[in-house]
């Protein structure tokens, strides 16, 4: 059976960001067809951390990540989107015609006027303490980095590394389920949202949380991939023990633009440059949002990106609809389908 499709935008990417940008080209009357290497919709927040609280969306004072996803789902769904889920884009060749044929390494083939690149951190991966048998803790699931439910940690004496916004939100979040939370760090200072520094410290404060600077993570010990202590050195090689069934290494995360550096975009630091206007990238036709484009100060914020969504699909508009003016109106029921 042939796996091909023809639509109006290509979306790669069902991360916060692609999902939004579901729904604007939706209402400005442009379909689309959605690809994500992941199996699920939600990027980051569904695969890194769907139990964290978001408070910066506008509009929801707190909103976990899984449900911010459920959400945007949801506001897409009217302008029925073809999700193409576990497959990857790995090419991108323009069409003679006019347009864009890209194909999955699932064997997908998908003609589209207009592509959003919406890849995120593109093949993301953890980056991974240098320790002693890590692999073999980490089969057991003994050194992790991610949390994706926050009751696996229920009892547990969890160490928490870095010093980074995860760590910081992590820690303050685990301390209250799990037995034990120490947090290390190798300087006092953390490099995270300073409302959740002072909750951190106010829980050290409480005994809740155990600060363990200035320290670096050093080696493991444990049977069969069973934790047993981490142990921590500070500058002058001065050792800690700390008893733990979990270590949360939480040192960023390492990107790849994998297929996407190969499209013939301009690139900045494993980034697509765009123009922050229109999100047009240097190919005409192919836009980038969220947190795969840059421009001079761009926030890595999922509110940016909805924006970055919004302005890409009113430049997309005339690609699509050769001819017909757009005129430019707030959000009504008559532009989603359905709506009450
Ligand atoms: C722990 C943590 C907490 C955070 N907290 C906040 C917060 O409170 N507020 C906030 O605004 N931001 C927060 N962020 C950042 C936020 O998650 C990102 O800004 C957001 O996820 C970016 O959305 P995106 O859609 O651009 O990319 P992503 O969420 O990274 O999604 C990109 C998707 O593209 C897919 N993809 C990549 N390459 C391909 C390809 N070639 N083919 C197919 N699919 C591909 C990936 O599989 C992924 O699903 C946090 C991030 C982390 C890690």
């Amino acid at each position: 059976m042939s796996d091909t499709h023809t639509t109006d935008v290509l979306i790669v990417g069902a991360g916060p960001v692609g999902l939004f940008a579901i729904f604007q080209c939706g209402m400005l009357g442009m379909r689309c067809h959605v690809v994500d290497a992941l199996d699920a919709a939600g990027g980051q927040c569904t695969a890194l951390y769907p139990e964290k609280p978001i408070y910066d969306i506008p509009g929801y004072p707190r909103i976990e990540a899984g449900a911010l996803v459920d959400e945007l789902v949801a506001q897409a769904a009217p302008f029925e989107p073809v999700y193409h889920l576990g497959q990857q884009v790995v090419a991108l060749e323009k069409q003679a015609g006019g347009g864009f044929l890209a194909a999955t390494n699932a064997g997908a083939r998908i003609a589209a006027r207009a592509v959003i690149v919406a890849a995120g951190a593109g093949a993301f991966g953890p980056n991974r303490p240098p320790l002693n048998d890590l692999e073999t803790f980490e089969a057991t699931g003994a050194v992790r980095y991610f949390v994706t439910r926050r009751a696996d940690f229920a009892g547990k004496r969890v160490v928490v590394a870095g010093g980074g916004d995860s760590a910081v939100d992590w820690a303050v979040s685990l301390a209250e389920v799990a037995a034990h939370v120490a947090i290390v760090h190798r300087r006092d200072k953390f490099r995270a949202a300073p409302e959740m520094v002072s909750r951190l410290r106010g829980l050290a404060e409480a005994g809740k949380v155990e600060m363990v600077v200035p320290f670096q993570l050093s080696r493991l010990e444990g049977e069969n991939g069973t934790l047993d202590t981490v142990i921590v050195k500070d500058l002058a090689g001065e050792e800690r023990r700390l008893v733990a069934d979990v270590l949360l290494p939480f040192y960023g995360l390492a990107m790849t633009l994998g297929p996407i550096a190969d499209w013939g975009l301009g690139l900045e630091r494993n980034h697509v440059l765009i123009d922050q206007a229109t999100a047009e990238t240097n190919v005409p036709g192919i836009f980038a949002v969220g947190d795969i484009a840059t421009y001079p100060h761009k926030l890595k914020l999922i509110l940016t990106g909805f924006a970055e969504a919004a302005s890409a699909a009113h430049a997309i508009h005339p690609l699509v609809h050769p001819g017909e003016a757009l005129h430019f109106e707030y959000s009504t029921t008559k532009g989603v389908p359905g709506a009450a």
